[in-house]
């Protein structure tokens, strides 16, 4: 067999045109465009790749985009202070600041201090309990992009066996929740899971959120499969690689992501939804 690659910068793009049209619907009816605010702590590369790709999509679909570039030894007040701020500007809909953030500064704190309803991240507290009871309102946006990559397959998610490997508060655990609101069962594997193999064997549904290179073997993904790979792992030739080793899986998997140009796009794809989803529900 040789996997259908699911192609997420295609689907990243439509779903762009698709929230573009939406914002010029709202200007020609004299609404304002949507407002999102990136906050960049120091100046991690990877960091700045990430946020650039961000910015750039805000202006492709017309939103607002306010950036604000502090410098790696910002104190958390400092921090909290410009949160404040962006809560009460009538002018955003979304506040996303930049993970990971420098070792002096407590992220969990940070993150609560956002009003829940300006978290395009779906990070705090309130945004992760709504999507845990099944009552979601601003989502993850690594997770509800790979749901959408899922859905582009046409097939059924009720009923699968879908393995997690990896469960941090961005991806793993948040995609977990995903995917049982989705009717799969699922396994979420990490550091101190034991015979690793043995539950990806299993997966008719792999999600792969570890940020080691070439981590899982092709040789033990499941005949038929459907193969997500949300790692980004730069090799010393510059190249890109995912945690799936990916010409392996492919004789596997029936469907499979590849990287770059599959999970990442899609992350900032879902991003804009959010902050349009914000701008709509919450602050027009
Ligand atoms: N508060 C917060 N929210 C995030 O959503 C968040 C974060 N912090 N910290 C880091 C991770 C990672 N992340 C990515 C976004 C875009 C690409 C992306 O554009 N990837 C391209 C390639 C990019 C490249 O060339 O390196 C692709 O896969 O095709 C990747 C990864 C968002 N994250
Ligand atoms: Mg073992």
């Amino acid at each position: 067999m040789t996997a259908s690659l699911i192609d997420g910068k295609a689907i990243a793009a439509s779903i762009r045109q698709n929230i573009a049209s939406q914002v010029q619907h709202r200007t020609s009816q004299g609404l304002r465009a949507p407002g999102l605010a990136v906050i960049l702590v120091g100046s991690d590369a990877a960091s700045q790749v990430y946020v650039g790709n961000k910015r750039k999509a805000c202006e492709q679909v017309g939103f607002v985009s306010k950036s604000f570039d502090l410098p790696a030894d910002t104190t958390e007040a400092q921090l909290l202070t410009q949160i404040d701020q962006l809560n009460a500007d009538t002018s955003i809909d979304g506040i996303l600041v930049q993970l990971p953030l420098p070792d002096h500064i407590d992220s969990a704190t940070v993150i609560e201090r956002i009003q829940p309803n300006k978290d395009v991240d779906g990070f705090h507290p309130y945004n992760v309990g709504r999507l845990a009871q099944r009552i979601p309102v601003l989502r993850p946006c690594t997770p509800l992009g790979i749901m959408q990559l899922i859905k582009s397959t046409g097939i059924k998610t009720h009923g699968l066996h879908a393995v997690v490997v990896g469960a941090s508060n961005i991806v793993g655990r948040p995609m977990t929740l995903e995917l049982l609101l989705r009717g799969c069962t699922t396994t979420t594997c990490h550091r101190f899971t034991d015979d690793l193999r043995h539950h990806v064997a299993q997966a008719d549904l792999l999600v792969v959120a570890v940020g080691k290179p070439n981590f899982i073997p092709g040789e033990w993904i499941k005949p038929g499969a459907i193969v997500i790979d949300v790692g980004i792992n730069r090799q010393a030739d510059g190249k890109l690689v995912g945690d799936v080793e990916f010409e392996a899986a492919s004789q596997r998997a029936s469907h499979i992501t590849p990287v770059p140009g599959g999970v990442g796009p899609m992350t900032i794809a879902c991003l804009l939804q959010n902050t349009l989803f914000a701008c709509e529900q919450y602050h027009s």
